[in-house]
């Protein structure tokens, strides 16, 4: 089985990221993490940009023990000095040269012959080479480079010393078929007494940066550059964590493996977000948050019955504990079933059915559905054991409410309602429809589970006024007016019960709910 070397730049093209500034001690603790990761070359940074650009690359170089240590180059001697000076300490040190060589980078930004640029990679490669022996030479802008002149750029370094070859798709034009056949062609056409190493450098402009990373690979690259969380330049460079997971996945098809740890890859993701303030969209591959969640129904019945039946990935190869199955309104039996058991609520079999009722009505109305949603659903479901009607709906206009109720043959009432708010109108409604004498004694409300749309849980003492008793009962809903309405609601069927049956002592909402 082949093995790629890894080479990231999450420290230099990935600092390219509009916005993105790392200091000197975010790089260092960063560098650390890429060597426990297992990364094989870490692109420092460009040392003649700045005076930090500069002291974070020679920090890094002094602080690698296994992982060589690059720092970027134009083909400016003095940017090759500021290189050399910046990794000399490494263990094992690398220079990066690079010089741009499509017809519109040498017409246009460098003003410069072809000609002139074949000397220049000649002269700056041979002084790179003078004063440290790996040096890797980039073509930048290869891809829309005439094939030829390409061969030409690259051979002249390959004998001025370039030990390794960076075929960068600067702006993400390239497609996979295509770079397979630049690579196959240039593999097949530099002529060298020394072994050369060929690597891929891909930008996604067009969402191709991994699928042509890999292509390289496929085609015979010894290399792979790219960043973690894919971050860099424009739309960002290749993601590295991504072609690590297809080599290992794919290994049957790619024939070839990454050298990293991969259980150190959501760590190294994670803290790559951190220092660059770039969040990790949820759909991202391999380190998404929802890389490893399950939403719908089917999904999530295969995933109980055997996890790889939509899994490829397993969440504990890049170091995820384990999978999830998030509820929502796809989400089926199966997987509400389990939930009811992973909270350790108890069920009768018959329960279920209604219960799964009401929770697709909440999952229509909420996106994520907790564990405290499915808790306060399942708590507040008791009302329909209670004798009477069942809240159904609340409507309101200004300060006018219409709410409508069921009672257990299936008949409709509806009652409205005006008072000086919302909850004023419902209450004045919810009296109306039962009409019997009751007075409001306290009224407050909870919020029970996270985010904006968390369901709320609203608590109601009223007093019976033909007999005076005391009845507290509770609603939980989403929406804080239908809670309100459903534990005024409550309130009002437990005083109706007791005007039927006979006087009650003084019940308490678990009692009533
Ligand atoms: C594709 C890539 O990602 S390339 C890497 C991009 N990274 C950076 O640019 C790092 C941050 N850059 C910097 O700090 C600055 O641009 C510096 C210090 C490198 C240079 O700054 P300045 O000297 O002020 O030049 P400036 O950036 O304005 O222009 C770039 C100059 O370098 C030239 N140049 C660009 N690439 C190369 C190259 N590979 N080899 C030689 N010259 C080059 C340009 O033609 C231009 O020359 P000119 O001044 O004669 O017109
Ligand atoms: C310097 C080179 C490798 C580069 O970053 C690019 O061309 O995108």
């Amino acid at each position: 089985m082949r093995q790629i070397e890894f080479f990231d730049t999450s420290l230099r093209d990935g600092e390219q990221t509009p916005g993105v500034s790392f200091s000197v001690k975010e790089k260092v603790a960063i560098a650390k993490q890429l060597e426990k990761w297992g990364i094989t070359v870490i692109e420092a940074g460009f040392p003649a940009a700045s005076p930090d650009s500069f002291e974070a690359v020679r920090e890094i170089a002094a602080a690698m023990t296994t992982t060589s240590v690059t720092g970027l180059a134009r083909c400016v001697l003095s940017d090759i000095d500021a290189a050399v000076e910046a990794v000399k300490d490494a263990k094992k040190p690398q220079i990066h040269v690079f010089i741009a060589t499509s017809p519109i980078h040498m017409e246009y930004k460098l003003k410069m012959t072809p000609e002139q640029v074949l000397a220049q990679i000649d002269k700056c490669v041979r002084y790179a080479r003078e004063r440290i022996e790996v040096v890797e030479f980039s073509p930048e802008d290869a891809t829309r480079t005439d094939r030829d002149f390409l061969l030409k750029a690259v051979q002249t370094a390959v004998d001025a010393g370039a030990t390794y070859i960076n075929i960068p798709d600067t702006v993400g034009y390239t497609t996979p078929a295509e770079y397979t056949k630049i690579f196959e062609f240039l593999i097949a056409n530099v002529k060298s007494e020394r072994e050369i190493i060929f690597s891929p450098h891909c930008h996604d402009d067009l969402g191709m940066a991994v699928a042509n990373s890999l292509a390289a690979i496929k085609a015979g690259a010894g290399r792979v550059e790219g960043t973690v969380n894919g971050i860099g330049e424009r739309a960002g460079n290749a993601a590295l964590e991504e072609i690590a997971v297809a080599l290992h996945i794919r290994k049957d098809f790619y024939q070839a493996e990454s050298p990293l740890k991969l259980d150190e890859t959501v760590n190294t993701a994670t803290m790559i977000s951190q220092f660059s303030g770039i969040a990790i969209p949820k759909n991202k591959a391999v380190v998404g948050g929802n890389a490893f969640a399950h939403e719908s129904g089917i999904h999530q019945d295969g995933v109980l019955k055997n996890a790889q039946t939509y899994e490829i990935i397993t969440p504990e190869l890049v170091g995820v504990k384990h999978n999830s199955l998030p509820l929502g309104k796809l989400s089926g039996r199966h997987a509400f079933t389990d939930k009811l058991q992973e909270l350790e609520i108890a069920y009768e079999e018959a329960d279920i059915v209604p219960l799964f009722e009401k929770f697709k009505k909440l999952a229509d109305k909420k996106k994520d559905i907790t564990d405290a949603d499915i808790r306060a659903l399942v708590a507040g479901d008791t009302v329909k054991n209670l004798e009477g009607f069942i809240f159904d709906s609340v409507k309101i206009d200004g300060h006018t409410a219409v709410i409508t109720l069921k009672n257990q043959e299936g008949e409709i009432f509806e009652s409205t309602g005006s008072g000086s708010g919302s909850i004023d109108a419902i209450f004045k409604a919810i009296d109306k429809a039962f009409n019997q004498e009751v007075n409001l004694i306290s009224y407050s409300v909870d919020a029970v589970t996270d985010g904006i749309d968390a369901q709320a849980t609203t608590i109601i003492s009223v007093e019976n006024l033909a007999t005076g008793t005391i009845f507290n009962a509770k609603g939980s809903d989403y929406d804080v007016l239908k809670g309100g309405a459903i534990a005024y609601m409550n309130a009002n069927v437990l005083v109706q019960k007791e005007n039927t049956n006979g006087k009650q002592d003084k019940i308490s909402a678990h009692d009533g709910i």
